[in-house]
């Protein structure tokens, strides 16, 4: 494309005649730039883009894109800001790629990787090439890609959509973070679908308040657009249980589909019973009552299940094959997943690092376990620090036995943040190991018949980071480990 053309899509006050080279690929990161690239400048929380247009002009950049003029020998295109024209231009560079997608996008606290998972089974069910995006990979088809964010910024988005689109997937499904909805990395994605799960405290480092933190998730809803598109409607997927859905809906005029236990909801779960095998409820639908049998655990997995069948539902889905599928999904990595090295006590290995998602988990043990209950736990270093007293109490009040211990403690003393959780419980009794596998080991060798132990917070994570180094680590392995060495 050629450069004329690319900023015919900026804001009509960006004023450009200069040289007119052909852009072969667009760039945010020096080191990836090549002959033709047009390189962004963008300031970052660590360091300035703009420091780098000579190193990108050096690597053979056509142009750069910048918030002031830089003194380099390429032309330079100024804008006000540049993450804002970026997610423009990556959408029109890569042909308008989420247009050419059936999108389901997911916000909220908790649930979103598992959701994501749950509805990617059910369109591959039903016959679908699917894309996911999330905190674990991303997937196209069954090709997996590492990733550094749950959502990523803009540039890398539109160009993951684009390779969807070439390699002929039908619907792509994506986690969407707050971060990503304040930063606008996801300006110009076209939902089809947009699904809400829960909002309770997480990332106040980040946005503060609540109420920031709850507008920055509407921002999905209010980006699924007001034209009405018959061909192409738009929903939003609703949890009636939670009080923020009330808000989101009035930031739409998509069609709006809910969900819920407790309050009526267009899908409703009703005579919710746990089972050995997993957990059975009645669906109230528009299409009637169903009976549905998950293979997952907990009441929090049967909002997940609603979600899923909500998204797929308002997609066109037939509701019986909808049912068919979410019956057949086994469960998430790192999510309640069972570490069974043939002992006589329960090990489960579950992602929860906010305080809802551990009191859900550690009450859903609690309807199963006949004896003592261990909780190791740890909460992230450089992350909301509001949250570690919330945890440490939750622990000590849902679990009989509480080891605190480290989770990727990053530049933060470990010691440091285990005070902090110390903070919530004070005059409790707990251990406090701050050596994660020693923690482990604790619990494990401390564990008797009929006993379960929880280790929360790091599910799939293959590692710890201590100060600026990343060990391998994998919760899933130590504690095997440790069962096969007592
Ligand atoms: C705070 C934050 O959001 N940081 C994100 C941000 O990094 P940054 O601002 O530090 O970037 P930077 O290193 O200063 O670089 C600025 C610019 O200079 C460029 N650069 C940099 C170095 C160089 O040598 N050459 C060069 O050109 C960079 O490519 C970039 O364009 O931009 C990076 C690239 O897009 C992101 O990977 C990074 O996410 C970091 C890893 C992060 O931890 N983010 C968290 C807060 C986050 O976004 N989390 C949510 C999930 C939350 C949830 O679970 O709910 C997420 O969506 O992941
Ligand atoms: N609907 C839910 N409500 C509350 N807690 C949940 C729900 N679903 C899952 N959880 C808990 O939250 C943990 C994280 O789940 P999941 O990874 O699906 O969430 P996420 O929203 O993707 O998290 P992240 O923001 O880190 O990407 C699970 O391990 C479980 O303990
Ligand atoms: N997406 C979340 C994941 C937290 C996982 C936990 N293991 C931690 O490192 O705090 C975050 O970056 O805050
Ligand atoms: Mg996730």
């Amino acid at each position: 494309m050629k450069l004329h053309e690319l900023i015919g899509y900026l804001h009509p006050f960006v004023d450009y005649k200069g040289e007119n080279p052909e852009i072969t690929s667009i760039e945010n990161d020096n080191r990836r730039v090549t002959p033709g690239s047009l390189f962004i400048c963008i300031k970052g929380y660590t360091v300035d883009g703009h420091d780098f247009a000579g190193a990108a002009v050096k690597n053979g950049a056509a142009a750069v894109l910048a918030e002031r003029e830089l003194p380099v020998n390429v032309p330079v295109i100024v804008v006000k800001d540049t993450v804002r024209a970026m997610a423009v231009l990556a959408d029109a560079f890569y042909g308008q790629p989420s247009q050419k997608l059936h999108m389901v996008g997911i916000t909220g606290t908790n649930g979103k990787t598992t959701t994501s998972h749950i509805i990617e089974q059910i369109f591959k069910d039903a016959g679908q090439k699917t894309g996911l995006i999330g905190t674990m990979y991303t997937k196209i088809g069954e090709q997996i890609f590492e990733v550094k964010n749950t959502t990523p910024e803009s540039l890398t988005l539109q160009k993951t959509f684009k390779r969807m689109v070439d390699e002929q997937v039908d619907t792509a499904v994506m986690e969407v973070s707050s971060h990503a909805l304040v930063y606008g990395r996801v300006h110009g994605t076209d939902y089809n679908v947009a699904v809400f799960t829960n909002l309770t405290q997480d990332h106040l480092d980040y946005h503060k308040t609540m109420e920031e933190y709850r507008k920055a998730k509407g921002l999905l809803f209010s980006q699924l657009g007001n034209a009405f598109n018959h061909e192409k409607p738009k929903f939003a997927v609703l949890n009636s249980d939670d009080p923020a859905s009330e808000e989101f809906a009035t930031l739409t005029s998509a069609h709006i589909l809910t969900y819920g236990i407790d309050n009526h909801a267009d899908l409703q779960a009703i005579n919710i019973a746990m089972t050995a095998s997993g957990t059975s409820f009645d669906l109230v639908s528009p299409f009637g009552v169903k009976k549905v049998n998950i293979q997952l655990i907990g009441k929090f997995s049967v909002y997940n299940v609603l979600a899923s069948i909500g998204a797929a539902l308002v997609s066109g889905l037939s509701l019986d094959d909808i049912i068919t599928s979410v019956e057949g999904v086994k469960g998430v990595s790192g999510r309640f997943e069972v570490v069974d090295a043939g002992q006589d006590f329960s090990v489960i290995v579950d992602y929860a690092h906010t305080p809802d998602s551990l009191e859900n988990v550690l009450k859903t043990i609690q309807q199963f376990a006949q004896k003592r209950v261990f909780c190791v736990v740890g909460c992230g270093g450089d992350r909301d620090r509001t949250k570690r007293p919330l945890m440490a109490k939750i622990a000590c009040e849902y679990s009989t036995d509480a080891i605190f211990t480290s989770d990727n403690p990053r530049s933060e003393d470990p010691a440091e943040i285990i005070k902090d959780m110390e903070e919530g419980v004070k005059g409790e009794v707990y251990a406090a190991i701050i050596d994660r596998k020693e923690a482990i080991q604790h619990a494990v060798k401390n564990a008797k018949s009929g006993d379960v132990i929880l280790i929360a917070g790091k599910g799939h994570e293959t590692y710890q980071q201590i100060g600026d180094r990343t060990f391998d680590f994998d919760d899933r392995i130590v504690a095997r480990e440790a069962i096969e060495e007592r």
